[in-house]
């Protein structure tokens, strides 16, 4: 099942910098563990926005929720699901 995923993200400004750096690196590792499972097979920035466009390709929603809540920046995004389905006028 394929999933556009838009991921906005909001970190408090008076996080402190370490803390604020542990944490983008443990998302960061995070983040490629999953995309390297196969799970994650497009991850694109937002020109001009602290957002990403991705897409998910997992079995059911329940592993769409486990994956995103995996992530250490969840508790700091807006995240935005739409469940995709083929088009019918689609050349492949
Ligand atoms: O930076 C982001 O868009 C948020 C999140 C998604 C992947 C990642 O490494 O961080």
């Amino acid at each position: 099942m394929l999933f556009h995923v838009r991921m906005d993200v909001s970190v408090p400004h008076d996080m402190d910098p370490d803390a604020r750096a542990d944490l983008l690196a443990r998302e960061k590792a995070r983040a490629e563990e999953i995309q390297r499972s196969g799970k994650w097979p497009q991850l694109w920035r937002v020109v001009g926005e602290y957002a990403n466009i991705s897409i998910f390709d997992v079995d059911s929603t329940d592993e769409l929720h486990d994956l995103l809540s995996s992530l250490p920046l969840f508790g700091f995004m807006r995240i935005k699901v739409t469940p995709l389905a083929h088009h019918p006028s689609k050349v492949d």
